[in-house]
């Protein structure tokens, strides 16, 4: 039996029984893709062996890196955008109570460079204050546009405050092996640096320094997220859509893809969960949205969004289905008190786990949605662990990359992000990017 139990047993009114057996062979061909390498986008599959494969003397220097962060600074500015931010935030959040950065007294990482907003840039400021911090530099390229002005404003604020040769000191960068700008950057200055493997994209790099780092100053236990993501590894081996459930998983969105369920919302009832839906927007989202075909990753929190736009999910087109992680055992529950007179009607309520009534309500509303013509599937997730999170991890991103080979694409590139960029450099008047940027300015 799978640590994380996936559930698919409210499909059958959408998914007839012989549908699984008949994707089989197709299932048996992608994993030979992924496996062996013969598929499309094969340079970037080291992320499948990499939580039984990492490098420990690097996961040595990060835990030691993380040791002198959490002594020498109140704030660690990471640095970063999509792939290179998503999963270490995910991550932190999912790892601390809610409200953890209110209270707590120890280093507090903070993101930025994931927009270009300048309001968030002055917020973060105003909060650092003066207080004493260190940055974290995260880009595989080094080229991205949002993280470098992030770096250079944090940067130079870095050397205001304690003069370049401490600076130096407190720089951490995340980048590739040998190319790139920040490379050097880093190279030249000194400042300690780890390594994104090649054969990792962003999108898959959160159990790289990526997301270690970040997560080990956060008080994270790394090794244990590592430890869950290597058993999910062992586990999700075998090409057979009964044993394996991170293949049925995405066997079963395939086919419902195939029947026009063409919108995917991945849910949580677990406000700490909100930010692993933003990892998996990316996961999926980037992976499989290409030659104009794909599943549209979106989101929902519950019970939140039942008063939002349940509404839509309930009666709306019904072009969606729902993938639920469900938290199975809170780190701690409450109990609903007893009041001497009925006035708001929770009599009925009196000394049930509040834990339970979640329960009820996610119960409640796989059926309702059933019933609405929308297909549900839901992963459980034991518990608030790191073990269970690498676990989840590893779940989901195996998952997307037999889900892209199942759809015919290349799940490894995203060629289409580069559309807004070029525009976005001519508009700024980029060196190179001239003549575009006057065709574009006369359209605007
Ligand atoms: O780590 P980098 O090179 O800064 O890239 C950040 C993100 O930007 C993208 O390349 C898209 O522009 C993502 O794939 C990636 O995760």
């Amino acid at each position: 039996m799978s640590y994380i139990k996936f559930d698919s047993s409210k499909l059958s009114k959408f998914v007839h029984e012989n549908e699984l057996p008949e994707i089989q062979a197709m299932v048996t061909a992608a994993d030979e893709e992924l496996r062996k390498g013969t598929g499309a986008g094969s340079d970037f599959r080291d992320w499948l062996e990499l939580p039984t494969k990492y490098d420990h003397d690097e996961v040595s220097r990060i835990q030691r890196a993380a040791d002198k962060i959490k002594s020498d600074s109140k704030y660690l500015i990471t640095i970063g955008i999509g792939g290179s931010y998503l999963g270490a935030q995910m991550a932190v959040n999912f790892l601390h109570p809610n409200f953890y950065e209110r209270k707590n007294q120890a280093t507090q990482v903070e993101f930025v460079g994931n927009s270009l907003s300048s309001s968030y840039v002055n917020d973060l400021l105003n909060l650092m204050g003066d207080d004493d911090f260190s940055i974290n530099m995260i880009s595989k390229s080094g080229t991205t546009t949002e993280s470098a002005i992030a770096f250079r404003i944090f940067k130079e604020k870095l050397i205001e405050k304690y003069g370049e040769k401490e600076a130096n000191q407190r720089i951490y960068v995340t980048t590739d092996k040998a190319h790139g700008a920040l490379r050097h950057e880093a190279t030249v200055n000194g400042w300690e640096s780890f390594i994104i493997p090649d054969g990792v994209g962003g999108r898959y790099s959160v159990l790289t320094p990526v997301g270690l780092l970040p997560i080990a100053v956060s008080g994270g236990n790394i090794i244990d997220i590592l430890n869950g993501a290597a058993d999910a590894q062992n586990e999700y081996t075998d090409p057979d859509l009964e044993k394996n459930d991170a293949y049925r998983y995405a066997a079963l969105r395939n086919i419902l893809y195939r029947k026009g369920f063409t919108t995917e919302i991945l849910e949580n009832y677990e406000p700490n969960l909100r930010m692993f839906a933003e990892w998996w927007k990316q996961l999926a989202g980037e992976s499989e949205g290409k030659d104009n075909k794909g599943i549209y990753p979106s989101s929902a929190n519950f019970t939140t969004d039942l008063h939002s736009f349940g509404q839509y999910i309930q009666e709306g087109l019904r072009n969606l289905f729902e993938t639920v992680v469900k938290l199975d055992a809170p780190a701690s529950d409450v109990t609903i008190p007893s009041a001497d007179k009925d006035l708001d009607g929770l009599k009925y309520l009196e000394g049930k786990a509040l834990d339970w009534v979640n329960t009820k309500a996610y119960e409640g509303v796989v059926l309702a949605h059933t019933d609405g013509g929308v297909p549900v599937m839901t992963v459980h997730l034991p518990d608030e662990s790191e073990y269970s999170l690498g676990y989840l991890i590893y779940f989901f991103e195996v998952a997307i990359a037999i889900s892209g080979y199942l759809n015919g694409i290349n799940p490894f590139n995203q060629p289409g992000v580069e559309a807004y960029k070029t525009n976005m450099f001519g508009l700024l008047g980029k060196p190179g990017f001239e003549e575009i940027g006057k065709k574009l300015n006369k359209r605007l």
